[in-house]
């Protein structure tokens, strides 16, 4: 474990060299990991059965990079340490010309399209502006971690794709040994802007949705035991969502599988699938790149002992081996680039959505990145 000085100290010389690198911290946890790669190679994972940290794109036909723990230096450090008590004041994002009119139409045309087809739920986004200037990712990862402790926070980097930064609520699926824990995650209360609390059937339905889905694809992909929690709410920054546990046993189906038949769910997607794809890919106007993708530890493998009593009788015969994956959907996240952060923002839309009220949501959702970020 290194002094929380010296870990971004590294962290900083390694990216000030142009080397791949990512930093994160996982939810409610209070260790902050990084995977420094020690050259600028890009590597790519197609089964998923390498370790390290993935990084994966919304379009499943683009390729999910890789910093394998064979190229990188494994870093740790206490993630208690920060504290930030003056808060900067949030930079107000600067509108371009008809971005609101855009938004809206596009969503008004979603409305419309699923009343009369057969779409019946799509996530419809857009990214957000916000002015870069002498701006450093590494205090803003601080900042994530001081501010957002049910988030993954991460801040990732390679001199051939970009960086990123993200806090986000949503699990895409932990997988320890073979127990499969996943999320579904639907509906947006802004507390900022409202007292209330409690749920419309829009979003209870619209999460339903998702739950529903992520049960029948788990049944498919073989996995075994599959149950789900009744919708409970969620905090994460200033927003509320919906959110339900589901969980199995992994005996008769692989990872790639898994990852092949979940992404992407309904509650980054829409509902069927590809037809909420099509619309998404037809209708967005943008390229999402990896907003809405996934991130986080693929196979990676710890040790422990089997008990106390058999600890002491030496040696490592006694020490049962875990590997674990636990992976995050890349919602609530931003790209800098040159002197502008990118902040992708989007909401689920059903038919009884509204397209001003969605505008809006946009806005709450955009202001989780742009409250941390500093000068
Ligand atoms: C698409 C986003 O979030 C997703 C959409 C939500 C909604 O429609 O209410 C809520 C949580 C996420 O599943 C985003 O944050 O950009």
């Amino acid at each position: 474990m290194h002094s929380t000085k010296d870990f971004f100290n590294q962290l900083n010389t390694h990216y000030l060299k142009k080397l791949p690198f990512v930093v994160y911290r996982k939810p409610n946890d209070n260790i902050i990991k990084a995977f420094l790669q020690t050259d600028t190679a890009l590597l790519y994972t197609s089964e998923y059965q390498e370790q390290g940290f993935v990084f994966s794109p919304f379009s499943s036909l683009k390729r999910t990079v890789l910093f394998s723990t064979h190229k990188c230096t494994l870093l740790e450090t206490s993630a208690n340490q920060f504290n930030f008590t003056k808060s900067s004041p949030t930079q107000s994002p600067t509108f371009k010309i008809g971005e609101k009119e855009d938004h809206i139409a596009r969503v008004q045309n979603a409305i419309d399209t699923i009343k009369n087809s057969s779409l019946k739920k799509v996530v419809i986004s857009r990214v957000q502006e916000l002015p870069l200037s002498g701006h450093d990712p590494l205090e803003v990862m601080q900042r994530m971690v001081d501010r957002y402790a049910s988030a993954f926070a991460y801040c990732w980097y390679h001199p051939k794709v970009g960086l990123w930064l993200g806090a986000t609520p949503e699990t895409f699926f932990r997988l320890t040994g073979k127990q499969i824990e996943t999320m579904s995650l639907a509906g947006t209360i802004d507390l900022q802007k409202n007292d209330t609390r409690s749920w419309r059937n829009k979003e209870l339905e619209e999460q339903q949705i998702v739950t529903d889905y992520i049960i029948e694809k788990l049944n498919i992909a073989g996995v075994e035991k599959v149950t789900g929690t009744p919708a409970e709410s969620h905090q994460a920054g200033n927003l509320l969502h919906l959110k339900s546990k589901i969980t199995g046993r992994l005996d008769n189906s692989h990872l790639k599988n898994i990852v092949d038949v979940l992404h992407p769910t309904p509650a980054v997607c829409g509902f069927p699938t590809k037809i909420a794809q099509q619309f998404i890919y037809e209708h967005e106007g943008y390229d999402r790149e990896f907003y809405t993708g996934f991130l986080g530890e693929l196979n990676l493998t710890s040790s422990k002992p089997r008990s106390d009593r058999r600890q002491n009788i030496e040696n490592q015969v006694y020490r049962s081996v875990k590997t674990t994956t636990d992976l995050f959907v890349n919602l609530r996240c931003m790209q800098w680039r040159d002197l502008t952060a990118y902040v992708y923002v989007g909401g689920g839309i059903t038919a009884l959505s509204d397209a001003e009220a969605e505008w809006e949501e946009t806005l709450s959702k955009s202001a989780t990145m742009a409250d941390v970020m500093v000068k």
